[in-house]
């Protein structure tokens, strides 16, 4: 397995995404890195730095789930996250889709020019821009396939065809909005599968890895060591740590 600049961001004590662009090249081609302990970043054209020092305290508890995590993650690239239960896997990604708020720290599109210089203002990374497979899909749909699903709370009863196609065509330009996201997240997407599906499932996502940036949690690190760029250890306390995957 290659694991990109690994020494660098080891070191690391808090975690920031970056993504680079397409006629960028790979990072060591470029010899970018990332420093975040200091603050600096040195990365070639086209990086985007995403997720920087964030840390999450649910309302009312006392305890941080996450601490000051950071990811360095190049666009097209496949970053895995594993751990053991418990330890905020799930809760960085929902930050990282925008369905929470960093109680500190920052998630956004940072793009940087060859000498390491930002090249434009930092954009949000709105949840538009990520999409989510959760792990347990099967809480967040009703139906079984993707149009019933979408056109569930449209009208049962013949006739008004002047309200369905305005449904229609709001649908169609929710859909268009939220086609290509930047970032595809996946929380455990080989857990309850059988062997055929899993196989399935990993042929789709070399697949999608060319066409998009893959952040992926999950305990079956065999079957996705071949598509890994960057794996990190989520470590009780919520503290993530780049660790190169050891399987054989
Ligand atoms: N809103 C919340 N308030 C208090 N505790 C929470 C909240 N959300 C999550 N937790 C707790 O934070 C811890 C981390 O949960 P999380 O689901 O992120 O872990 P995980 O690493 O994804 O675990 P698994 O591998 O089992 O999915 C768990 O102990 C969970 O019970």
């Amino acid at each position: 397995m290659q694991q990109k600049h690994g020494g660098e961001q080891s070191a690391l004590s808090s975690l920031t995404l970056h993504y680079a662009n397409e006629k960028s090249g790979s990072e060591d081609e470029m010899g970018s890195y990332c420093l975040s302990d200091a603050g600096l970043t040195a990365l070639g054209e086209g990086f985007t730095k995403l997720v920087r020092d964030v840390s999450y305290r649910p309302p009312g508890t006392q305890i941080n789930l996450l601490n000051e995590v950071n990811i360095c993650l190049p666009e097209k690239s496949f970053g895995l996250i594993f751990g053991r239960s418990g330890s905020g896997k799930t809760t960085l990604l929902q930050l990282i889709a925008g369905l929470t708020k960093p109680t500190s720290g920052s998630i956004y599109i940072q793009r940087y020019d060859n000498d390491g210089k930002p090249n434009q203002s930092p954009e949000q990374l709105t949840p538009e821009r990520v999409g989510i497979v959760f792990q347990f899909p099967e809480r967040y749909f009703i139906t079984d396939n993707v149009l019933d699903e979408v056109t569930f709370g449209w009208p049962r009863q013949r006739g008004d065809l002047q309200l369905k196609e305005l449904l229609a065509a709001r649908l169609q330009r929710a859909i268009i909005s939220v086609q290509i996201p930047n970032l595809l997240i996946l929380d455990e997407p080989l857990a309850g599968l059988d062997w055929k599906a899993r196989a399935d499932v990993v042929k789709l996502l070399k697949h999608l890895k060319k066409e998009l940036t893959l952040l992926v949690v999950s305990h079956d690190l065999r079957e996705l060591a071949s598509l890994v760029d960057h794996s990190w250890k989520m470590e009780m306390g919520g503290v993530l740590k780049e660790e190169p995957l050891s399987v054989q």
